[in-house]
């Protein structure tokens, strides 16, 4: 039986609700092979970050070998890269393997404003790593830190931003609009032609750690099975809302969003 192959490349999260472990999750329920390169660890849970141990380029560098040498990847998602260093690695092994399908999320400050990505690696993101990517998913305060901008808080400025960010290289642009003020979660889709919204009612919900990480995880999943960027953007959008509208009271924090959510619902409904 063939499958397809997805590959994140990530920081691990202890808790289990973002980084690699969401990613993992949500591969698997996409009908994925999920693998992983792990850049950083976190000690962390739905309190926040309690300590972030990089791993050395050594490791790194061998972990991708030794899956992309061998499995290979039909989709590889990046989210926590911490260094500018480790950017630079992981742009360059993209690029040697020939990876179709990159999906980058600029995973830099978690929920609780520990800091995964280090200030001076925000030039290398840019320079090295979004010109190799398919897509890019930014939240609001990321899209702001890439162009260089204040803030980006209306639906205007995120057109606006898509259209910016998408000269700094990537195919795709999607802007997520999980941090506007008020009103729906609106996400914004830029193929460099046409913007599309995305839009769904906002949950009232404060148990909403490893969106970011879950949404990217599902775009990548959807791409690597052949799904054009609009499906790809769409399915991982419905996958979001269900893990957030099911999302678990688990732990004294932040609580992490349900990624079996859309499976099981599917499954009641007969569909899947
Ligand atoms: N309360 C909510 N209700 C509905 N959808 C939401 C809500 N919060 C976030 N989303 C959706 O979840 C997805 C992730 O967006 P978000 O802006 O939260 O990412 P993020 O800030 O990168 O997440 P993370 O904190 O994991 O880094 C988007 O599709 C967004 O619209
Ligand atoms: C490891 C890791 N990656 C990404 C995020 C962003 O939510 C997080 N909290 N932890």
């Amino acid at each position: 039986m063939t499958i397809a192959k997805t590959l994140t490349i990530a920081g691990s999260d202890s808790g289990g609700g973002a980084g690699v472990q969401a990613d993992l999750k949500t591969f698997q329920e996409r009908d994925t092979f999920g693998m992983s390169v792990i850049t950083a660890l976190t000690a962390q849970n739905t309190l926040g970050v309690h300590g972030v141990f990089p791993q050395s380029l050594e490791a790194i560098e061998a972990q991708i070998d030794a899956v992309l040498s061998d499995i290979g990847a039909d989709a590889v998602k990046t989210g926590m890269l911490f260094s500018a260093e480790i950017i630079t690695l992981v742009a360059e092994k993209l690029t040697q393997y020939n990876v179709k399908n990159v999906v980058v999320d600029p995973v830099m400050i978690a929920k609780g404003g520990a800091k995964l990505l280090q200030t001076e690696a925000i030039e290398a993101l840019v320079t090295k790593l979004l010109p190799v990517a398919t897509v890019i998913t930014p939240n609001l305060p990321e899209a702001a830190t890439l162009l260089g901008l204040e803030e980006i808080v209306t639906i205007e400025q995120m057109k606006n931003a898509a259209i910016e960010l998408h000269k700094m290289g990537p195919d795709y642009v999607v802007i997520k609009g999980g941090h506007l003020h008020e009103g729906p979660a609106v996400d914004l889709l830029y193929d460099g032609q046409d913007i599309h919204e995305l839009a769904t009612e906002r949950i009232e919900t404060k148990h909403t750690h490893g969106t970011g990480c879950t949404f990217a995880a599902a775009i990548a999943a959807e791409l690597a099975k052949g799904k054009p960027i609009n499906e790809a953007v769409q399915t991982a959008k419905e996958f979001i809302t269900s893990a957030i509208s099911h999302s678990l009271e688990i732990g004294n924090g932040i609580g992490p969003t349900n990624h079996a959510a859309y499976r099981t619902l599917a499954n009641k409904k007969g569909v899947l």
